[in-house]
């Protein structure tokens, strides 16, 4: 079994639970958020800097490395760890997302996803047969399966044939995933309907996965309706078994998917609002590119112990961004990943003193989820 979570404590009141997830390349705490590494690197971070911030496990993109540089050839440089020098586990996506997010690019049958490269436009076929070989080339720790993320809002019919292939393209994943120190997590679909989330999650639980995404969310719905969907699909899924909430996310939708019992985090935010000169601070999001920042002498956040927080001014940050200085986003990229990783510390640290509720009034107190 080469992943495996122990529940280490469940809070008292509510569906958290504090757990150590073990890989083939060491152990980490759960819930975990997973920095986004999409082209085998975490942006404008070296692997030091993304550990450094608290980064443990991290991600990396099937689609995107197979299109560049291919996954050949992170085979022949010895795998993805070795190849992007990180030593800890690694998670990679089937890239089925990217796929159906491509829209017209892309042509959908039972057998699998016809699609044109976003890069120059070349044809491409995707089967759960070929992912498993991409995902196995790559020898990343956990590998997703090859699934369709319906989109939101979509017709209950279309959510409903999307489960359907992705329960086929389920077994078909099992069936080709030879590799023994690689697991393979399915990934839960069924849109926002109750009664699909529930047939999706059955028919995955009875493949006995060593662990489960939550797919098809995140993906436009209201946060509300996102929450509805975990509180009813969470309490049916296994204990020990890790649950993956793909895509989130922001600092209240992290705390919001703890206190529903989600284990792993994924998302793009922090490191993409980083280079576009937004930042995370215990108020809320603060622009340090405006010009208000100009003379403001102070830290991004004054409560934070991150090396862009305790070294440099909004004043310089903001200068650094405005002239294009590469170091400008990647200090905010340090703030940021720091922030989260240092939320999910004390969501952890909430949870072991069972007062993860209180934690919740304290954070939002003063934080504006704006
Ligand atoms: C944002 N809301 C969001 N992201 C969903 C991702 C992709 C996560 C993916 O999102 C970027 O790809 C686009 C990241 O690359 C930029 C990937 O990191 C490697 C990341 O892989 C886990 C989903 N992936 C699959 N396979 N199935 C899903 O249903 C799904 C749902 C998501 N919602």
């Amino acid at each position: 079994m080469p992943v495996k979570i122990t529940i280490e404590k469940e809070e008292k009141y509510t569906r958290a639970r504090l757990g150590k997830l073990s890989t083939p390349h060491g152990e980490v705490e759960t819930p975990i958020f997973m920095p986004v590494g999409t082209q085998a690197t975490v942006k404008t971070m070296t692997p030091e800097e993304v550990y450094q911030t608290g980064g443990r496990l991290i991600l990396s993109n099937t689609y995107h490395l197979y299109l560049r540089p291919g996954h050949e050839l992170v085979r022949e440089a010895g795998g993805l760890h070795k190849f992007m020098n990180w030593h800890g586990p690694i998670l990679t996506d089937s890239g089925g997302f990217q796929v159906f997010s491509l829209g017209p690019l892309r042509t959908v049958t039972e057998d699998g996803v016809e699609f044109r490269s976003h890069i120059d436009g070349s044809k491409h076929f995707f089967t759960p047969e070929k992912v498993m070989e991409i995902e196995q080339a790559l020898g990343a720790d956990i590998a997703m399966a090859f699934d369709e993320c319906a989109p939101y809002p979509c017709e209950k019919e279309y959510a409903l044939a999307a489960l359907e292939r992705t329960t086929r393209w389920a077994e078909r994943c099992k069936k080709a995933h030879t590799r023994k120190d690689q697991a393979l997590f399915g990934i839960i679909q069924g849109g926002v309907f109750k009664d699909l989330r529930e047939r999706s999650a059955k028919e995955l639980i009875a493949m006995d996965f060593p662990g489960y995404g939550i797919g098809g969310l995140s993906v436009g719905e209201p946060k509300e309706l996102m929450y509805e969907v975990l509180d009813h699909l969470i309490p049916i899924m296994p204990k020990d078994k890790p649950r993956y909430l793909m895509g989130v996310g922001s600092p209240d939708c992290l705390i919001e998917g703890v206190i529903r019992g989600v284990d792993m985090f994924d998302c793009v935010l922090p490191t993409r609002i980083a280079r576009n000169g937004t930042v995370f601070t215990h108020k809320g999001k603060l622009t340090v590119r405006n010009a208000e920042y100009a003379r403001d002498f102070r830290p991004m956040d004054e409560q934070c112990d991150c090396y862009a927080c305790q070294n440099y001014s909004r004043a310089y940050i903001r200068h650094l961004i405005k002239t294009d200085e590469i170091l400008g986003i990647r200090l905010t990229t340090i703030h940021n990943l720091h922030f989260l990783q240092h939320l999910m510390g004390k969501i952890r640290e909430a949870i072991r003193q069972d007062r993860l509720l209180e934690y919740r009034e304290e954070f939002f107190s003063h934080f504006n989820a704006g």
